[in-house]
């Protein structure tokens, strides 16, 4: 009996990675709880959460981590847990934030690294028109992002038989294709304790991060310790063609005027209709939302690469700034 154990979806990216991170979690006497199915992994973490593990590791992709933290916060037990990701998904965006390099690093890292408190965000939406019932809704955890938009609605294209044969061009593909036909989101946003009024207009993406830094950000890293959501919203340009040289850059360059960030511990989004949001890259129907910090809520191994205050290459000396 361990009580160490590795939450493993066997489907997460292209099933190499997974073959490779069972065989050394059996080596190094990891007690391997494999899913069967989609949202098992939810499962999974709870009840290795109620039997009071001291590590808890996922092995798969953003989703799969995403539903490992949720499953122990549901079970009350971040506070006595260490928590860890194997990458083995297709993006693994949150195992390259916190210095994972790859499924060896990751045992090493779960072994030797250090133990830091990282921020949660945390989300309530509801899909009907008055707002009203968002204060009964259960809030959901997410570790990396809260996405809406273009980037949300094409990476929800991305089916999963595409991302095995391509990897991540699937969602970039899914992102090209969604171009022609996206519909610019109405988004009313307001943040801060007082729930100031600081965006109203046509949004081409919404982008909420806790452990990712998003258009025109130089630092590849957040500051996830800092009790702060990083917000970004463009500003819908339908002129612009996206499938031209340099169009990106010119749509994230930084200080462009059709950017608007912020960082905040508090945000809430009202849309004009429904719109999908992607919570770690898995989707909700939302047209209300309201995203939380919750400061240093998970304790997290993480590698030698991961520096807790970044600091911007481009402002040197200076602690990571919006
Ligand atoms: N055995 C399983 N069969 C099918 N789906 C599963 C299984 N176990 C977990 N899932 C689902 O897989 C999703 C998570 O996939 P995950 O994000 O880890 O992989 P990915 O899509 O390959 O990677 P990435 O997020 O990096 O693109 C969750 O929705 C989860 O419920």
């Amino acid at each position: 009996m361990t009580d160490r154990i590795l939450v493993f979806n066997p489907r997460s990216g292209d099933g190499k990675r997974s073959a490779c991170a069972r065989a050394i979690a059996e080596e190094r006497g990891y007690d391997v709880r494999e899913s069967r199915e989609k949202g098992d992994t939810l499962e999974l973490a709870r009840e290795a959460a109620r039997e009071g593990a001291s590590v808890i590791a996922a092995a798969g992709g953003d989703g799969t981590l995403n539903e490992v933290v949720r499953g122990v916060d549901a079970e009350g037990g971040l506070d006595e847990t260490t928590l860890g990701v194997v990458p083995c998904g297709t993006g693994n965006d949150f195992a390259d934030n916190v210095g994972v390099r790859g499924v060896e690093h990751a045992f090493d890292v779960l072994k030797n690294g250090r133990r830091r408190g990282l921020d949660l965000g945390s989300v309530r939406w509801t899909a009907e028109e008055s707002a009203d019932s968002l204060a009964g809704t259960p809030a959901r955890p997410f570790l990396n992002s809260c996405a809406c938009g273009l980037t949300a609605e094409a990476s929800a294209g991305a089916t999963r038989e595409a991302k095995r044969r391509l990897g991540v061009l699937a969602y970039v593909l899914s992102t090209l294709q969604r171009t022609r036909t996206f519909q610019g989101l109405q988004l009313d946003v307001r943040a801060g304790p007082q729930n100031d009024p600081v965006w109203t207009g046509e949004a081409l993406m919404l982008l909420v991060g806790n452990g990712r830094r998003f258009p025109g950000e130089r630092m590849r890293q957040a500051n996830m310790e800092d009790g702060l959501l990083n917000v970004v919203v463009v500003r819908n340009r339908p002129a612009l063609n996206y499938l031209t040289e340099g169009a990106a850059d010119r749509l994230l360059r930084r200080g462009a005027s059709h950017l608007t960030r912020l960082k905040v511990d508090h945000l809430e989004v009202d849309a004009s209709v429904p719109r999908q949001f992607s919570l770690d890259g898995e989707f909700v129907e939302g047209r209300h939302l309201r995203a939380d910090a919750r400061p240093g809520a998970v304790r997290f191994a993480v590698g030698e690469g991961y520096d807790p205050s970044p600091v911007d290459p481009t402002r040197p000396g200076r602690p990571d700034d919006a």
